[in-house]
């Protein structure tokens, strides 16, 4: 479980972070969405501790980041999965050698010890005959399906995907979404997506954050999401005709039922 507490976070007296409160449970799959320059990536770069904010605390499982010593900000890295935008994989290493990566960072085990975590990895992503491919070869479904793997080897308690979707179809964007949310329950992860894309927000957006310049504007869940009377996020979801008419027919229904 992750808990923000007062996030604040200035960029040359711009405050891009308005004290964000959150809780982010074990087995969820979270969203953070919300319009371009809403402060999402900021937030998520807060959580990985890769930028220092004035205020406010993160708490991981009870353990305050601040307060923790250097020791245990290295162990708490190593508990940290990242999806990162664009997949981020090494062009020039193998399927494989980009998922043994973090294994060779961060252990000390053989090289049959980290074999066979990749290919339990690999496997879990259905992956099982890209060992030797180059990320080239792969489409841009597989070459996430790397990134997740990658992002898993260290068996993490926290998953963090900034856009993971970013470059895929519809389709092939929806099956990554449901990969990612069977992880999270399966191995008890907790998971925060960052995005924008509402097909995610409704498929897999089991607790959704919307933030609108740098403030939390908005929880909830997705079902909550067609019911909900606040302006920024139907201004938020709107944005989309198709999602647009979907409201009005759930709505519809609704009233016709009760
Ligand atoms: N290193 C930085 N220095 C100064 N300003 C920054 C820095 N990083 C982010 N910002 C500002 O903080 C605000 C929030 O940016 P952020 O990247 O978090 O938005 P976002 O919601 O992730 O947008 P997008 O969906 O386009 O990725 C923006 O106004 C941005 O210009």
């Amino acid at each position: 479980m992750i808990e923000v507490r007062n996030l604040n976070k200035e960029f040359d007296g711009v405050q891009v972070l308005k004290g964000i409160d959150a809780t982010f449970e074990n087995g969820k799959t979270s969203l953070v969405i919300g319009t371009s320059g809403s402060g999402k990536t900021v937030f998520l770069k807060c959580l990985l501790g890769l930028i220092q904010p004035e205020k406010g605390d993160i708490i991981y499982d009870g353990q305050i980041y601040n307060e923790m010593s250097g020791d245990e900000k290295r162990d708490l890295k190593k508990d940290i999965g990242m999806v990162f935008q664009g997949s981020a994989l090494f062009d020039s290493s193998t399927v494989e050698e980009n998922v043994m990566f973090p294994l060779k960072m961060f252990t000390n085990q053989s090289y049959e010890e980290k074999i066979e975590r990749v290919n339990f990895v690999l496997d879990r992503v259905n992956l099982e005959n890209a060992n030797k491919k180059f990320p080239a070869e792969l489409s841009g479904g597989m070459q996430k399906r790397v990134a997740i793997a990658r992002a898993i080897v260290m068996n993490p308690k926290y998953l963090f995907c900034d856009e993971p979707n970013s470059g895929l179809d519809p389709k092939t964007s929806t099956v990554i979404d449901n990969l990612i949310q069977e992880i999270t329950k399966e191995y008890n992860i907790t998971t925060i997506i960052n995005s924008h894309d509402m097909n995610s927000v409704m498929e897999i957006g089991e607790k959704i954050i919307l933030l609108k310049h740098g403030v939390k504007e908005w929880e909830g869940t997705n079902d909550e999401v067609f019911k909900t009377d606040n302006e920024s996020l139907v201004d938020f979801v709107y944005s989309s005709n198709l999602f647009k008419k979907v409201r009005e027919a759930q709505l519809k229904q609704d009233n016709s039922g009760s």
